[in-house]
């Protein structure tokens, strides 16, 4: 997806990792064995969820799709060598238009697959997820982003 505004939701690492603390307990009691990060944005949220939930089996699965804010069509690098099974969980950072949580649901048909944050478009494709972020939105992640000095309102 390539987005016609400007409309940014500018996440920092606090917020980014009580967001995905929140998802954990969401997850607790649940009985997940193994989690399957998508990388790359997916291996963040995976390291907290592997630390609040005690799941010491954590694998990746490489895709790539977007060149900044560019979708193309998806291809996996690199696969996860944990077969598919109801007690394997599935991480992104979000989902956007879905086309990644598509493919990935199709690859791990039995998993939970879960992000931080949804869009409207690819929420019905997620099992679970913390924060609604509208379509037109650009979610701007915290490793994305550096800390820059800022003018005060009255200069600007
Ligand atoms: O719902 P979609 O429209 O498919 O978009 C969601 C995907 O896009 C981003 O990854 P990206 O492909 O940009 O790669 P990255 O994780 O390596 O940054 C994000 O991390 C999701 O994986
Ligand atoms: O950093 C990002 N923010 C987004 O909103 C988004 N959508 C797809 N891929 C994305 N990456
Ligand atoms: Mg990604």
């Amino acid at each position: 997806m390539s987005l016609s505004t400007n409309k940014m939701f500018y996440v920092s690492w606090e917020a980014f990792h009580r967001a995905t603390k929140e998802l954990a307990y969401q997850l607790l009691g649940q009985d997940y064995n193994a989690i399957v990060a998508v990388s790359r944005g997916g291996l963040v949220p995976a390291a907290i969820l592997a630390r609040e939930l005690n799941i010491r089996v954590v694998d990746s699965i490489c895709v790539a799709s977007y060149e900044h804010d560019k979708q193309g069509s998806l291809s996996i690098l690199k696969d996860a060598s944990l077969a598919d099974s109801d007690k394997l969980l599935i991480v992104d950072d979000l989902v956007d238009t879905g086309e990644t949580a598509k493919a990935l649901r199709e690859h791990f048909p039995k998993a939970c697959f879960v992000t931080v944050y949804a869009k409207p478009q690819g929420k019905p494709l997620v099992d679970k997820y913390v924060t609604d972020i509208e379509q037109d939105t650009w979610i701007q992640l915290p490793w994305d982003m550096e800390l820059a000095y800022s003018k005060p309102l009255a200069e600007k």
